[in-house]
């Protein structure tokens, strides 16, 4: 299965395309085009944050203060070189700041530029990342002590997201007054008015036809930012809610999750995958650590992190694979991302199909009724001077100039006539009805275009667990040792004592998660916490209902290596030294790759049997038994191994680069995990199929189990296509391109193709 994709893939996005049309069209078409103010705000840096930026002094409350520094410092040029001066200025708030809190040796600034130059010099200089934890009074083990917190924020800044500013309604109004047909509908409602007063006398019709357009003007401007404020203020809730992002941090030497908002420098924090990393900070010790950089560098390709070489891992970025433990070293608008941000609009507005369709035909009538309309004016005037009027124009009196008046009314409501005014205001009635449907749906939408662009959706793909199904796993069947048992406890008391032992150590040590444990040593299992992935918080709450006593096993025990989980692979493994000083290789992961890696299986009496080929198809009978209840299936396995050529300790496995053995792996037995369809999902599928959106499902997961949640959540019926990616792959380009629109079940990695 490949993560990333294959450029030279038929199947994969298409390049970017190049714009065929010649630079001077593009440009006349630009200045033509309605709505021109939102085609170009397209990521663009915004003036006025930049001017703000350069105004901005260094000495306001703290945070900001280190926000605006910081902003100061990632900008080029002149910026930069700016930050290059404040760091040696031994006066800078940042430094005075820090110095207060009682760290004169580290400050915001140059904790800041440490990580934005990624030099290892430096940093050896420092005396790696245990120096900068030494220097930030930190712990590796233990962390930041919890009263330690407000200190730390004062003198290195927090990472809480910079607070917008909330625009006010009117900036709504100017934003919605900001548009070409608007301004010609307004120029000509303002003509028409004029004349008929003029023109006209008594005579209503001119000017009641320049009223109607005006109150047309009014209603779309209000229409359209009374939407978008209202829309504004719930998304101002909903990013909030966004905010709420918990990491793994130890504090206070207890592993446990903090909002990602309150973390500050000299935080231990521990990554997995999957994880956004959420400040910059010095690897202390990772294990195959793969980060995805390409939010922030635009690198497509995953970039390998170690403690050693490249220590350096920065907020935003992505854990592909892999685990690490990382030292917060810059926060909030300290970090490269956050400095990066600062200085870019966010607001990306594109125009939808159909604005462009109607701005294309919009400008094509506006273009000939405007020449039309000039041809008419001039064609009239002509006529009038040379054949009506017998006085030569110095002798006009105010009869011929209101006859010239005229003629110039006529060719005003050609422009008037040939503008199709009500158009506008019949898009933002209609988008702003379906947004406001939406609403009471309980679905946000941030611009009144996305309902359009969402209707013409015809596909669905969903990911399974956490999106399908409600995220929440439980062991709810395993098979151990042979033996089928229909419930966890009848298992757990067929198990031996050794046999039990070996499962526990499996569990506690080869995982991603954590059981915290109480204090006090007799407590009973369901008062312990446990973190990890769904997957992982099951199965170590398995291990805990087979009395697992993982504090104290933690204590006798060592662990040497690990190869952590990865999507791709399916599986995680660990090398564990008990007392007795020998080692065994412990690995899990789905049920029928970890099957391939055994030759023998563990009986309930401890006996070890050879897997022959019918035992192995005695235990697909059980895995697919399982998947048919949709259970995820985990299997484990374990393997003892020569202690001599093991390595002493992780940082030695990583040094060597040492492999887990995984293969002739001796079969321990199959845990099904159910995690239940979320409730209505089914109905919601319902709902896409009747309006015409095909949903399907893609997933890791065993395509049996994915076959039985897609039945419950009403995606697969019988007849309907599943196809796992290594298939998927192997088929032709006209295989896919005929089968594709009838998948309704796929594996996660084949799925970047635009099929559909
Ligand atoms: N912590 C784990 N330890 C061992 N194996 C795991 C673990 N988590 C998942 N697996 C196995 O790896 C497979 C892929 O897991 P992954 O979490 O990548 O699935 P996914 O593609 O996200 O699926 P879904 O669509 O259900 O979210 C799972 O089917 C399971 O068998
Ligand atoms: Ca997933």
């Amino acid at each position: 299965m490949e993560t990333t994709v294959n450029v030279e893939d038929p199947y994969g996005p298409p390049p970017p395309s190049e714009d065929p049309r010649p630079l001077s069209r593009r440009i006349v078409e630009a200045t033509l085009v309605l709505n021109a103010r939102r085609r170009f705000r397209l990521l663009s840096p915004t003036l006025s944050r930049r001017s703000s930026l350069n105004h901005e002094g260094l000495s306001r409350n703290s945070s900001s203060q280190f926000g605006s520094g910081r902003k100061t410092y990632i900008a080029p040029g002149k910026f930069a070189y700016r930050l290059l001066r404040k760091v040696r200025d031994k006066n800078a708030p940042e430094v005075t700041a820090a110095r207060n809190e009682g760290f004169p040796d580290m400050d915001a600034l140059y904790l800041a530029k440490l990580m934005e130059d990624k030099n290892l010099d430096q940093l050896a200089f420092l005396g790696d990342a245990n120096g900068v934890c030494r220097s930030l009074k930190v712990e590796k083990m233990v962390g930041v002590q919890e009263d330690d917190i407000e200190r730390r924020r004062r003198a290195f800044g927090s990472n809480a997201p910079e607070r917008k500013v909330m625009r006010g309604f009117w900036s709504f109004v100017w934003d919605a007054m900001h548009d070409f047909t608007l301004f010609i509908l307004a120029i000509c409602a303002l003509v028409s008015v004029i004349l008929g007063l003029t023109a006209g006398g008594s005579n209503s019709e001119g000017w009641s036809d320049g009223l109607g357009i005006a109150f047309s003007i009014v209603l779309v401007v209000m229409v359209t930012s009374l939407s978008d404020y209202k829309q504004s203020l719930k998304f101002a809730n909903l990013e909030r809610e966004k905010e709420k992002v918990f990491v793994d941090v130890v504090r206070g030497g207890k592993r446990k999750k903090v909002l990602s908002a309150e973390l500050v420098v000299g935080d231990i924090v521990l990554l997995g995958v999957g994880d956004q990393v959420p400040a910059d900070g010095l690897l202390l010790v990772s294990n195959k650590l793969v980060v995805d950089e390409s939010s922030l560098t635009g690198e497509s390709q995953p970039s390998r992190k170690d403690a050693r070489q490249k220590p350096y891992v920065f907020s935003g970025t992505l854990v592909m694979e892999g685990t690490g433990t990382m030292l917060v070293a810059a926060v909030g608008m300290n970090t490269v991302w956050g400095g990066a941000m600062s200085l870019v609009d966010t607001t990306i507005c594109e125009q939808t199909p159909l604005q462009e369709e109607l701005d294309r035909l919009v400008t094509k009538i506006g273009q000939i009724g405007a020449s039309v309309a000039v041809l008419v004016l001039v064609i009239s005037v002509v006529r009038y001077v040379w054949w009506k009027q017998p006085l030569g124009f110095w002798q006009w009196g105010s009869e011929q100039w209101l006859d010239v008046l005229q003629i110039f009314a006529v060719s005003v409501t050609i422009v008037v006539v040939a503008v199709p005014e009500g158009l506008p205001l019949a898009v933002t009635l209609t988008l702003a009805y379906s947004m406001d449907r939406m609403i009471q749906d309980r679905a946000l939408v941030r611009h009144l275009s996305a309902c359009e662009t969402m209707g013409s959706a015809t596909t669905i793909c969903s990911d399974k667990t956490g999106t399908l199904t409600s995220n929440k796993m439980t062991v709810v069947d395993a098979w151990m040792c042979g033996s089928s048992c229909g419930n966890v406890q009848a298992c757990v008391q067929n198990l031996s004592a050794a046999t039990k032992d070996l499962t526990i150590e499996g569990i506690a040590f080869n995982t991603s998660g954590d059981v915290i444990m109480p204090a006090e040593s007799d407590a009973p299992p369901s008062s312990c916490t446990v973190i990890g992935s769904p997957t992982e918080a099951a199965i170590l709450s398995f291990g805990l209902d087979i009395n697992g006593r993982f504090s104290e096993l933690k204590k006798k025990h060592k662990l040497l290596a690990v190869e952590p989980f990865s999507s791709e692979k399916k599986k995680m493994g660990a090398a564990v030294k008990s007392t007795r000083g020998d080692v065994c290789v412990h690995w899990k992961g789905a049920s029928e790759i970890v099957l391939q890696m055994c030759d023998s299986l563990r009986m309930l009496d401890d006996s070890v049997i050879r897997l022959d080929d019918a035992l192995r198809r005695q235990i697909k009978d059980v895995i697919s038994r399982m998947t048919e209840r949709s259970l995820r299936t985990i299997g484990l396995a374990y393997k003892n191994i020569d202690p001599r050529g093991c390595p002493w300790d992780l940082q030695q496995a990583e040094d060597m680069a040492w492999k887990l053995p995984q293969d002739d792996l001796t079969f321990l037995g199959v845990l099904g995990l159910q995690d239940p369809p979320r409730p209505g999902v089914a109905k919601a599928v319902e709902t896409c199929e009747k309006a015409g959106i095909a949903v399907r499902m893609v997933t890791g997961d065993n395509l049996g189990t994915a076959r039985a949640v897609a039945k419950q959540c009403g995606i697969w019926k019988p007849g309907d296509l599943c196809v796992e990616g290594p298939v998927f792959r192997k088929w032709s380009d006209d295989q896919k391109r005929a089968f594709a629109g009838d998948i309704k079940v796929g594996e996660t990695h084949f799925y970047y193709c635009n099929l559909f």
